[in-house]
Order: structure tokens, then C-alpha cells, then sequence
């Protein structure tokens, strides 16, 4: 079996507030993204993970390993897999790969064990082991409340197409969220204005709407991520953001030839540059 895990970007990201559990109560709209990584699972004597990606651990650490632990102990299974990863998601990039991961084996695994389980169960199970992966269980355009758990799902927003450009490091989300001074922030996402652009299809409202309050966490610490987004926007995209806690920004294009432009220029600041589309 092979199964397609996208990777997500954030239109909008709010925090609203820092629970007593330590997690944050968030708003924020999510999009899929054509970008994707390859899942192929089959039978095997035991469970195994492999991946073609230096830095994805294949030992209990993969969240696609903790997937198959986790649905089996849920539905009492005593099979085993093995899966191997296809990473073509730039890894701890803010864009979701190992959530998305997750989401496509729990899915995977329900078709080819005939669990017949709902997608709210497979979320229910995502959700202990990531904040996103409820979001992957769904995918296309949601807004997302709670730690991230709580769905609504949004009409597509019109097509367009997406340059990413990440700086050379890692971050980690921990950190990010452990870094964030709420007290500071003063640009805020207007979520009902972008959810109103979304609805009627204006391509510069949703562009005037982009906000993530974690950027002044990320874009304060690594000056590669400022002259991204900065490049990004003196080229002409119609609308620049970071992605999650970062360090992929993302600018969207209304046309195939200004994103394509775009990442040209931006190699000359980073090897890490695609272009994808809305999904
Ligand atoms: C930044 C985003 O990717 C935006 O979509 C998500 O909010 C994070 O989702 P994720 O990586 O799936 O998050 P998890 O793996 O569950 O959590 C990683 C760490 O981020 C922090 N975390 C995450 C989500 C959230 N709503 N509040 C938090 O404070 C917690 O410290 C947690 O230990
Ligand atoms: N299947 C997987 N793919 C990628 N990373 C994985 C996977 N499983 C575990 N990891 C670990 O998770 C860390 C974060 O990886 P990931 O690519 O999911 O980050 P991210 O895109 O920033 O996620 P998010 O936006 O959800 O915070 C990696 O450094 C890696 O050690």
C-alpha cells in the first residue's frame, strides 16, 4: 500500500492562552499542500521503519512507529509492518512531516486491517501523539482550535500557488512555544477576516490576513528567516508568512511564473527552496 502524507502550512496562527498542562490554547487556519512524502506499507514479521532522510529517527522516536503501536494497542492487533518513509517534506521545518507521517499510517493502517474505525477515532488516537495530527487526519483547509484538535472544516481558498524557502537549521517546537511572550505581541491574526477571504475567494484579502504571532519568537532569534520573508516579499509575492514555529516562510503567487521566479532568486539565500500549490 502507498499512501501520499502532505505537508501544511498556517494562513493564520494565534495563541490565545498557556493551559495548566503547558500546552496553548491556539486559532489558527491550516491548508494542506501538494508537497508530500511517500508512505509504502506492507506485512512483515516485525515492525520496522525506514527512511531515506538522515535526520528522521527509524527507532520508537518515528511518529510513524509510534502510529502502528498505537492503533494496535487501541484495536488489540497482533500484526506487524513495515513502512518505509519517502521524505520529501524538509524535516522540523514547521511544515508538518512527521504529523502528517503519522496521520497517513493510522489511515494506512485502518484500510489494510479493515478496522473500520471513524475518522474522529483516528484522530482521537492522532492526538496523543501530536497536536497536528488530527488536522492530517482530515487535511485540506481547517481552522483549528483547541491545542489543535478541535476541526472546522473551511471552503478551498482559490488556487494558487506556494513558494517555500527554509533556512538551513532546524527548530524546535517546544521551544518556540516556551519562548513566546504573550504579553508582547501586538499584530494579532484577524481569524473571522481570513475565514471571510477564504469564503469569498479574494486572493488579497486572504494575502492582507497572514499572521502567526510565533514569528516573534523565530524571525527574532534567526536573521536567515527575516531576509527569506524579505526577499520573498521585495520579489512579489502577493502574500509572505512563516510557516508554524518555523523556519520555512511561505509566499503565495497568484501565477506559476512569479513563484517560479521567486525561487530562483531565493537559492541564492538558501538551498532549501520549492514550489508547490494549495491542495
Ligand atoms: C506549531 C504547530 O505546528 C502549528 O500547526 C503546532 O501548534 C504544533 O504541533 P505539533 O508539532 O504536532 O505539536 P506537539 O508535537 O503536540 O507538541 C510539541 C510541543 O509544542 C508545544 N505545544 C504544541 C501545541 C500547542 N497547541 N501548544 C504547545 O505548547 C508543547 O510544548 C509540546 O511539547
Ligand atoms: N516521520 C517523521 N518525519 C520527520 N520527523 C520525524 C518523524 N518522526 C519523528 N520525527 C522527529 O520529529 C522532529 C520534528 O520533525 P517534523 O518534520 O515533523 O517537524 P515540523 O515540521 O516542525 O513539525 P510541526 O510543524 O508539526 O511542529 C524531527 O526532528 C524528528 O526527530
Amino acid at each position: 500500500m502507498q499512501l501520499k502524507a502532505k505537508a501544511k502550512i498556517n494562513l493564520t496562527l494565534d495563541v490565545l492562552y498557556k493551559r495548566p498542562d503547558g500546552y496553548h490554547e491556539v486559532e489558527m487556519i491550516m491548508q494542506t499542500l501538494e508537497l508530500a512524502d511517500i508512505i509504502h506499507i506492507e506485512e512483515s514479521e516485525e515492525t520496522r521503519v525506514i527512511c531515506n532522510h538522515p535526520f528522521v529517527p527509524e527507532d520508537q522516536g518515528n511518529l510513524v512507529y509510534k502510529a502502528v503501536e498505537e492503533i494496535k494497542r487501541y484495536c488489540n492487533i497482533d500484526k506487524n509492518v513495515k513502512i518505509h518513509i519517502e521524505k520529501n517534506i524538509p524535516v522540523a521545518a514547521g511544515l508538518g512531516g512527521g504529523s502528517s507521517d503519522c496521520a497517513a499510517t493510522l489511515k494506512g493502517l485502518n484500510q489494510m486491517w479493515n478496522l473500520g474505525l471513524e475518522d474522529e477515532t483516528l484522530e482521537k488516537i492522532g492526538l496523543k501523539l501530536g497536536a497536528d495530527v488530527p488536522f492530517f487526519i482530515k487535511g485540506g483547509t481547517q481552522l483549528a482550535q483547541g491545542i489543535g484538535e478541535k476541526l472546522t472544516p473551511l471552503p478551498s481558498p482559490p488556487p494558487m500557488w506556494v513558494v517555500l524557502g527554509k533556512a538551513n537549521m532546524g527548530v524546535s517546537t517546544k521551544e518556540v512555544y516556551t519562548n513566546l511572550n504573550l504579553a508582547s505581541i501586538r499584530k494579532r491574526p484577524n481569524t473571522q477576516g481570513m475565514i471571510n477571504a477564504i469564503e469569498t475567494g479574494d486572493i488579497k484579502e486572504i494575502c492582507n490576513n497572514l499572521c502567526n504571532v510565533l514569528e516573534t519568537v523565530t524571525l527574532k532569534k534567526y536573521s536567515t528567516v527575516r531576509n527569506i520573508k524579505n526577499r520573498m516579499a521585495q520579489m512579489g509575492a502577493n502574500g509572505v508568512l512563516m510557516s508554524g514555529s518555523g523556519p520555512t516562510v511561505f509566499g503565495l503567487c497568484n501565477t506559476y511564473d512569479k513563484a517560479v521566479r521567486i525561487a530562483k532568486n531565493l537559492e541564492t539565500l538558501t538551498e532549501e527552496v520549492y514550489v508547490t500549490k494549495f491542495c
